[in-house]
């Protein structure tokens, strides 16, 4: 089975409850706080969470891992949709397998880093992980979904959409403390541009991450800490959502989406 399995059932069993459905979509550039806002996000709303770029960073492992031709789309395609991925939706585990092999930490490493984007910019790709992803949402009830299309894509009926966005120079910085933090400190002032600001540019001929689309909330979080951050996006959940994002289900049979 090449769904995301027993893991992503448990979570999104735990999520269902009683509490109202709530599809939250957060899209931004490299850096922007994606993940890390939206995991938290995700705790205080009671709501499952996905990675999505873990997907694209676990498709770009797998050609790496079986040899795949980086130059051939039909052979990327051809190991997206055979891939056996397992990820972890609980805003508490990070947990990507694709087989039997753990993957959580490879996905993030500079070799994956560097080729994600050959992989994320072949169309059949994205329309096989678009698939699964929807899968996902729709089988977790309440969720928060983040990656580069989601606003846009995947859920643009999300009950709340929201753009994460921060100044480039912010976002080189906070990358660079990230890497630094998990013990690879002193990467190249043009490395670190190349995984960010390079990384963006290719990525953006297949999305758009620079502006919100109609109807989604702008947070730029460049003067903000992480925490102001977490407040100004649920802010902006509790604004679209209204009582969904409370976990209150609607008065009267109906009323909800
Ligand atoms: N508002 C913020 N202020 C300061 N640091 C932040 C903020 N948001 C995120 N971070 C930190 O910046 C780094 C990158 O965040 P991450 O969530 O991985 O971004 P993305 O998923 O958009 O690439 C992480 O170390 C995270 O803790
Ligand atoms: N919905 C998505 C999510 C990610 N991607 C692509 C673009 C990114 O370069 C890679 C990795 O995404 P990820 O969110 O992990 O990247 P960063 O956290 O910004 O480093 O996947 C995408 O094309 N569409």
């Amino acid at each position: 089975m090449t769904e995301n399995t027993a893991e992503h059932a448990r979570a999104a069993e735990a999520a269902r409850t009683d509490a109202a459905p709530l599809v939250v979509a957060v899209d931004g550039p490299s850096g922007s706080g994606k993940s890390s806002v939206s995991r938290e996000v995700a705790r205080r709303l009671g709501a499952a969470y996905l990675d999505t770029g873990a997907m694209y960073r676990a498709v770009a492992w797998h050609c790496l891992d079986s040899g795949v031709d980086l130059a051939d789309p039909e052979a990327i395609l051809e190991a997206a949709r055979t891939m056996p991925l397992t990820q972890s939706t609980h805003p508490d585990e990070d947990v990507v397998l694709v087989g039997e092999a753990d993957v959580t930490e490879a996905i993030r490493g500079a070799e994956v880093t560097d080729v994600v984007s050959t992989v994320a910019v072949v169309i059949p790709v994205r329309e096989e992980l678009r698939r699964r992803q929807r899968a996902a949402i729709a089988d977790a009830g309440r969720m928060v979904a983040e990656g580069r299309d989601i606003t846009t894509v995947v859920a643009p009926d999300a009950h709340a959409r929201v753009l994460l966005t921060a100044s480039e120079a912010v976002r080189t910085a906070r990358r660079s403390g990230q890497l630094a933090a998990a013990g690879e400190p002193g990467v190249d002032a043009g490395t670190l541009n190349r995984q960010v600001v390079g990384r963006d540019a290719r990525d953006a001929a297949v999305s758009t991450f620079d502006r919100p689309a109609e109807g989604v909330v702008l947070v730029d979080s460049t003067e903000l800490d992480f925490e102001q951050t977490v407040a100004a996006v649920m802010a902006a959940v509790e604004e679209q959502a209204g009582e969904a994002a409370r976990g209150a289900r609607p008065a009267e049979k109906g009323q909800g989406r």
